[in-house]
């Protein structure tokens, strides 16, 4: 599309998704179709991008071993979390600025989780209401900086309990932004005309939304008093953090280094993951994102102690590519190869893989 408009009819958008036949493959054929400034928001991490990198590299670098002639049958992928059912354990991460990529976006990206049955969790930055989300019967979580405004991030808790979303989750690895170097060097620092942050006050600039060094535990005790909804946190990659998260009350910790965009050569999530989950010992469910794009991919984070996992980019390729459908497209993907690896593996639903079958 290149900044023109986007050709909507459901003729160009199955056309557009003829030739996607695995997740990596809706990337190239959403950066022909964005604006390039708005590609770039879309995949660059912080500085040098090494920890970009090294997100997918992790998975990489380890291996798979499969149990034989256990005839499990055929894998059963449904989860539960947080009380929450759930049709496989991938859920849609918090990406900021839908509008981007899409016309309709964050609701495009809500009717496709809820024809697929997974958790979507929207951005605090949505470019739509979280109330005009939840409309699409997406079992929905809704992702929060908390603001020192502290009557303002009570009022969106309380629009996300009347909204019906399952749990709030509060990204702590933003005391600052991350240094973004494409967004510095394209001069992107504030969304275009006629797109806003739609749940934000006044007129919903980026500018205006504080990413503050001063948010502390004793936040996370005040949310923790102001609303009865499950807590997740994420962003924790020390373990002594994840300790603290369980001693505060958090329901759940997401293992993340928010796609390699904020701090820049933290390590990958996944190599993160098998202390975090030591030190948790199971007393909350955690999840992981970062460089989810197999099946096999979610297999090995949770084989290592992940109940679920949640992709990023994909979704965003996914919807510049050709919107709900798109994204729909992406979920089945994801279901698919899950499938496929869970019976390879010779388990009966992702949960039985074990840690002995991830080796390095
Ligand atoms: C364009 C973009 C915008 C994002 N916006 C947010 C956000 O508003 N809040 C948040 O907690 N995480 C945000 N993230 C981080 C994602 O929730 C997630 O941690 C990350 O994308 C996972 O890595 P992946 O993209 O490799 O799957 C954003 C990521 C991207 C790529
Ligand atoms: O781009 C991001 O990753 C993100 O989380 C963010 C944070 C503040 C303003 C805009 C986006």
């Amino acid at each position: 599309m290149n900044g023109g408009a986007v050709d909507l009819t459901a003729a160009s958008t199955s056309e557009a998704l003829d030739d996607i036949v695995n997740v990596r493959d809706f990337e190239a054929a959403a950066r022909d179709r964005l604006n390039r400034v708005h590609y770039d928001y879309f995949a660059s991490g912080a500085q040098d991008e090494v920890t970009v990198a090294a997100n997918e590299a992790a998975f990489g670098r380890r291996a798979l071993i499969p149990r034989v002639l256990r005839g499990p049958g055929a894998p059963a992928l449904e989860t539960t979390l947080l009380g929450q059912p759930a049709s496989m354990p991938v859920l849609i991460a918090p990406t900021a600025f839908h509008r981007l990529a899409w016309p309709e976006a964050e609701v495009a990206t809500g009717r496709a989780a809820a024809a697929a049955g997974v958790i979507m969790i929207a951005a605090m930055l949505s470019t739509v209401t979280v109330e005009d989300i939840a409309a699409t019967g997406a079992k929905l979580w809704l992702q929060l900086y908390v603001q020192p405004d502290l009557a303002f991030t009570e009022s969106l808790v309380r629009r996300a309990e009347a909204a019906g979303c399952g749990a709030l989750v509060v990204t702590v690895d933003s005391p600052a932004l991350g240094r973004n170097e494409r967004g510095d060097r394209n001069d992107f620092h504030d969304l275009p005309p006629g797109m806003r942050c739609a749940n934000m006050g006044g007129d919903g600039h980026v500018r205006d939304v504080v990413l503050s060094p001063e948010i502390s535990w004793r936040h996370l005790d005040w949310l923790r008093r102001t609303t009865s909804l499950p807590i997740l946190l994420k962003g924790v990659l020390h373990d002594a953090d994840a300790r603290l998260a369980v001693e505060h009350g958090a329901d759940g910790i997401i293992v993340s280094n928010h796609g390699g965009r904020q701090l820049d050569t933290t390590p990958a999530s996944l190599d993160r993951l098998p202390l975090i989950a030591d030190a948790v010992a199971g007393r909350v469910p955690l999840l992981l994102d970062g460089g989810v794009r197999r099946g096999t991919d979610v297999a090995k984070a949770l084989a290592l102690g992940a109940q679920a996992v949640a992709v990023g980019r994909p979704v965003l390729w996914a919807l510049a590519v050709a919107g709900e459908a798109g994204v729909r497209r992406l979920l089945e993907l994801m279901r698919g190869e899950l499938a496929n690896a869970v019976t390879l593996l010779g388990a009966g639903a992702p949960a039985d893989v074990t840690r002995d079958q991830v080796v390095p």
